[in-house]
């Protein structure tokens, strides 16, 4: 997903997709990184507030630099919960999991949980554990099993 962007009076459009005839219908702030608008149509946009939006132009690593103070915070022994949620080819599994090259959320969560748990290795001992579950269509699966009914294991 190639795409490149232009300050346009103090906002960030994103071109590039939408070169073909077709206009991007979100636009970002510069100065503030919490603030989305989309247009709708004419001079009339919605302005939505959130505690950080990333811009089309953040990589893998701009996302955990976001969002590694959250997930590490677990070794402080707080809850922690991090939801990709969107309509399907928006980048969740893009984002979380990432590719070989340019790992994502979790991967990059696990090294940075393991290189801390063994910083602390002499005052501290943790234990780690993982599960992944789907959801989908109202149903549960446990994505760590081959076939979550006869829980035969990968
Ligand atoms: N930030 C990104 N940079 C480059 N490619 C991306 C990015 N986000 C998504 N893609 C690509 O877009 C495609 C769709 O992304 P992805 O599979 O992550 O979507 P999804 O939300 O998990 O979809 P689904 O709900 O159908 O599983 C993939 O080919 C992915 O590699």
């Amino acid at each position: 997903m190639e795409e490149t962007s232009s300050v346009f009076n103090g906002k960030l459009n994103i071109l590039g997709e939408v070169s073909s005839g077709c206009s991007s219908v979100v636009e970002f702030n510069l100065f503030k990184d919490n603030e989305l608008h989309i247009l709708c149509g004419g001079s009339s946009r919605k302005l939505f507030k959130f505690d950080h939006v990333f811009r089309p132009q953040d990589d893998q690593e701009a996302v955990f630099a976001q969002t590694s103070p959250v997930m590490t915070s677990v070794l402080d022994g707080f809850n922690v919960c991090i939801i990709a949620y969107g309509q399907t080819g928006t980048g969740k599994t893009f984002t979380m999991e990432g590719t070989s090259e340019s790992s994502g959320v979790h991967y990059r969560t696990l090294e940075e949980l393991f290189r801390i748990s063994e910083e602390r290795s002499c005052t501290m001992k943790y234990d780690l554990s993982v599960s992944m579950l789907e959801v989908y269509n109202e149903k549960i699966r446990d994505l760590l099993v081959e076939d979550s009914n006869h829980g035969v294991k990968k």
